[in-house]
């Protein structure tokens, strides 16, 4: 019997009856009685600290004595449920005093079963672990607050690297691809109609006479007219289509799988819709004038990029010869 049992090992054991003094979660022994009811056979210190009354005042009372009587139907409920099913239980509950902050209790509870099968004794273990669960839900909080500060600061990183990318491959002032990313762009085109054979032409597009229009409105006059026809340039071409700020007012377009009549009536548009459209500075209304220079991927000649890009520029240079304002397919 448990009783009996922890009574032997308390006095014959010196070393159990130091655990049981000093052991420092609730332990406690219930016994059943065979009218259903439930009696406290014994209780450690540590639970007789915790109900505020001393071990042996509470050994040998009613449960309903040393239970509050708000709880005393859930309590007698798992002790119930314990002795019925014969199986070992654990719970946790939260309850206290009135007034005092809630505790959170764990508790094991273990049948002991005498001779006939009939569980005489719930031997049980109760831990306070309020600490511990304020420690998770502490834990729980700054971890959903860490990784919402992490989800913020990759989205910040996201954003300022997409903003790096812009500022490495586009022109500050038209928004086009910036020279040196246009190159890379066209080198890897180059490589790929060398490789698959397909078409490419190369359209090298120059303001006409751009420093007029600087000398006589200004440089902020020239920048709004860079601007505006830049934007002009890329609505009037595919997606597929590359463009690119070549130098000052001078404009790089690349036009894959593009054969000779269509690359001449794609050139003939951007000059036309160049020319129609109608600038404003300062109360005045100006226009500006594209010449063209096009050279189409011959695999005879163009061993590099380099020849190609010479070729439209020396076709560009005719269209200047030429009168400007106009387009010359180079040789
Ligand atoms: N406003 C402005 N002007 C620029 C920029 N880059 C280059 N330019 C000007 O573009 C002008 C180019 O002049 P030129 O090379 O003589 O050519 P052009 O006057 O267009 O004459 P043609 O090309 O022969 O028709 C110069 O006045 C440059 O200062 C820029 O970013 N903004």
């Amino acid at each position: 019997m448990p009783r009996r049992f922890i009574t032997v090992l308390r006095r014959r054991f010196p070393a159990f009856e130091q655990l049981w003094q000093r052991f420092p979660d609730n332990v406690f022994v219930i016994r059943c009685e065979s009218d259903g009811r439930f009696v406290v056979e014994a209780i450690n210190p540590t639970l007789a600290a915790v109900i505020g009354r001393p071990s042996e005042a509470v050994a040998g009372l009613p449960l309903g004595e040393v239970v509050p009587a708000e709880y005393l139907a859930l309590v007698e409920g798992r002790y119930r449920a314990c002795a019925d099913s014969g199986e070992p239980m654990t719970y946790e509950e939260s309850g206290g005093p009135a007034g005092a902050e809630p505790r959170i209790w764990q508790t094991l509870m273990v049948p002991a079963q005498g001779r006939s099968g009939k569980v005489d004794y719930i031997l049980g273990i109760s831990r306070d672990i309020t600490a511990l669960r304020k420690a998770e839900a502490y834990l729980r909080d700054a971890n959903a607050a860490l990784e919402r500060r992490v989800a913020e600061r990759t989205a910040e990183l996201e954003c300022a690297n997409a903003r790096l990318t812009e500022l490495a491959t586009r022109d500050g002032l038209t928004g086009l691809y910036n020279r040196r990313h246009l190159f890379e762009l066209a080198t890897r085109e180059f490589r790929r109609v060398v490789r698959t054979g397909q078409p490419l032409a190369v359209l090298m597009l120059d303001l006409d006479h751009f420093k007029d229009i600087n000398d006589r409105f200004g440089h902020a006059a020239g920048d709004q007219v860079l601007r505006a026809l830049s934007h002009v340039f890329q609505t009037a071409l595919r997606q597929t289509d590359l463009i690119g700020r070549y130098g000052g007012e001078e404009f790089l377009v690349l036009l894959p799988d593009t054969d000779a009549r269509e690359a001449e009536h794609i050139a003939d548009r951007l000059r036309e819709s160049c020319a129609t459209v109608e600038h404003r500075w300062n109360h005045q209304t100006f226009q500006c004038t594209l010449s063209i220079g096009i050279a189409h991927y011959d695999a005879e000649r163009d061993d590099g990029l380099d020849t190609l890009l010479q070729r439209a520029d020396h076709a560009l240079l005719r269209a200047k010869a030429a009168g400007r304002n106009c387009l010359v397919i180079g040789g």
